[in-house]
């Protein structure tokens, strides 16, 4: 299993987020997103589930040989950065109804308390309100549901970073678990995580996609060779390369 993405461009008004990048991920790898505040992170992950439509270029799932780009906003997971949970619903209520609907693509279903206790929510937290609960709590239990369906592409908005350290700990082995069944992408500012968690660094800068190899996740200078990286822009060194060269010329 295979996402493709093939010259995609998304813009809002006349500003052009994602600009005809291109970029295979494939099930088996865990994929880390890096790129600066507002470079589109968030809305690449928006146009590959389906929330936001694409101003040009496809997205597809390849499946041996077989490219399916009619696929449903159900077969990505997405756990956002920010919560979407109903907050006039307890933890319990809101797995349980999740379990409902989703009942037919969820594999040996369990007391919606299995889950929460599983995803670290104490059985005295279980029948509290969703408006009541942290932030690193509503994210559990968006973490919790979104892997419960085992979707073919599992999306990460900058995951971990409100949870506590065990949490965090029981968390990253879950995430790892599920590159068995799914693509899995996510963003982060979190180095550290990156490193630790990902086997191949994806960019996304000046609105193309471009890989590090998973050799150089680990290499001493790593640090500064991404900051050098996010660094550079692409129209200001055209900029500076036009005016240095007639400079040059004029010599
Ligand atoms: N619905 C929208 N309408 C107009 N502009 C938007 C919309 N959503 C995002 N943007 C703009 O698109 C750009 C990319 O935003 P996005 O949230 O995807 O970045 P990001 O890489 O996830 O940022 P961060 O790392 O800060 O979370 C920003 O300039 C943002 O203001």
């Amino acid at each position: 299993m295979k996402l493709t993405l093939t010259n995609v461009t998304k813009k809002f008004d006349q500003q052009t987020i994602i600009d005809d990048a291109s970029f295979t991920f494939e099930k088996g790898k865990i994929y880390g997103l890096l790129g600066r505040n507002g470079s589109g992170k968030t809305t690449l992950f928006n146009c590959i589930s389906r929330n936001l439509p694409l101003d040009g270029g496809q997205i597809a799932f390849d499946e041996e040989g077989v490219s399916r780009q009619n696929y449903e906003n159900t077969d990505v997971g997405f756990v956002y950065a920010t919560s979407h949970l109903p907050g006039f619903l307890t933890g319990y209520e809101f797995v349980k109804f999740f379990i409902e609907v989703n009942q037919a693509r969820i594999q040996g279903i369990q007391d919606p308390s299995v889950y929460l206790l599983e995803a670290g929510i104490e059985e005295k937290d279980h029948h509290r309100l969703l408006r009541d609960y942290s932030y690193g709590m509503h994210n559990k239990v968006q973490m919790l549901v979104t892997m419960m369906v085992h979707a073919d592409v599992l999306l990460l908005d900058e995951p971990l970073t409100s949870f506590d350290v065990v949490a965090a700990h029981e968390m990253k082995k879950l995430i790892i678990a599920q590159k068995e069944n799914s693509v899995v992408i996510f963003s982060t500012h979190i180095l550290q995580l990156a490193q630790d968690l990902c086997d191949e660094i994806v960019l996304l800068h000046d609105g193309k996609l471009t890989s590090i190899s998973a050799e150089r996740i680990h290499d001493a200078n790593f640090e500064e060779e991404i900051i050098a990286l996010l660094s550079t822009n692409s129209e200001k060194q055209q900029m500076v390369s036009k005016t240095v060269v007639p400079n040059e010329a004029g010599e």
